[in-house]
């Protein structure tokens, strides 16, 4: 099974899901113009409000209901999977940083919500953490997803690819002086993990930060295939699902673990 994915890396307007759902829908249909129509679609981590946390108690979407409409209309307009990115979900009176995930049909496929807090923005203030692994199947294919920080954590992309997911796929605000650390932990956990990446990261500034953009999709041989600058674009790869058996086949790093070793 073949997969063109299209990761929309786009800039955020601080606290505007107005403005942000329209650059949203502006890039979609620029997308539905393109050549190549993508069979997987992944926004940005927080694209409807941005790091505006001292606000959620206005803009936070309530059960994600704004989002999953307009990830639904993107699934069914494009014929697309949408990995969509993360919004801020409030549910059952907490906010959660959350990807809603829509197969090309447009039924909810499953969702996620950001296990690792990350201090340096603040989340643990204002957000509170998910539990469950983020794990869909599309096209028969198992996928997953993690957010952003949640790539620092080689045991929780683990878990997902030991449940089966052969592409992983990273929404994320993910800003400068740290560039090299988003590269190379991508690099890393496709390697150790043989299976596609897949990480949309923003562009822009806000809060405070300038985001690197640099959204990147890595082969389960660590090779980066695509890989976008520090401005809006759309960045486009080919995923042949087929090369995650034939890596895993050549280095049987799942067959060779010592889980006797690992416990402390
Ligand atoms: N939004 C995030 O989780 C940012 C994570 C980050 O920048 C890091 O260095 O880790």
């Amino acid at each position: 099974m073949k997969w063109n994915v299209a990761l929309l890396q786009m800039d955020i307007a601080f606290g505007r899901p107005d403005l942000n759902a329209a650059t949203v829908r502006r890039l979609v249909n620029q997308l539905a113009e393109a050549k190549q129509q993508p069979d997987l679609v992944v926004l940005p981590e927080l694209w409807d409000t941005g790091y505006d946390l001292t606000r959620l108690d206005e803009i936070a979407d309530d059960n994600g209901e704004r989002a999953k409409t307009l990830l639904r209309e993107v699934a069914v307009q494009l014929k697309a999977h949408v990995i969509g990115g993360s919004v801020a979900e409030r549910r059952d009176g907490r906010v959660y940083n959350t990807t809603f995930v829509f197969d090309r049909e447009g039924n909810l496929a499953g969702s996620y919500s950001k296990a690792h807090l990350f201090r340096l923005m603040d989340e643990e203030k204002y957000l509170a953490a998910g539990e469950k692994p983020g794990l869909y199947i599309l096209d028969g294919q198992t996928a997953g997803s993690v957010i952003c920080y949640d790539i620092r954590f080689p045991e929780w992309l683990r878990v997902h690819a030991l449940k089966g997911a052969k592409v992983m796929c990273v929404p994320a605000q993910w800003p400068h002086p740290r560039l090299d650390h988003w590269r190379q932990l991508l690099i890393a956990r496709a390697i150790e993990n043989q299976m596609y990446v897949v990480a949309c990261n923003r562009v822009g500034e806000g809060g405070g930060n300038t985001f690197c953009g640099h959204s990147m999709v890595v082969n389960p041989w660590g090779e980066v295939i695509a890989e976008g600058m520090q401005q809006e674009e759309i960045v486009f790869a080919e995923l042949d699902l087929a090369l995650v058996d034939e890596v895993r086949g050549r280095i049987p790093v799942f067959a060779d673990r010592r889980t006797e070793l690992y416990e402390l």
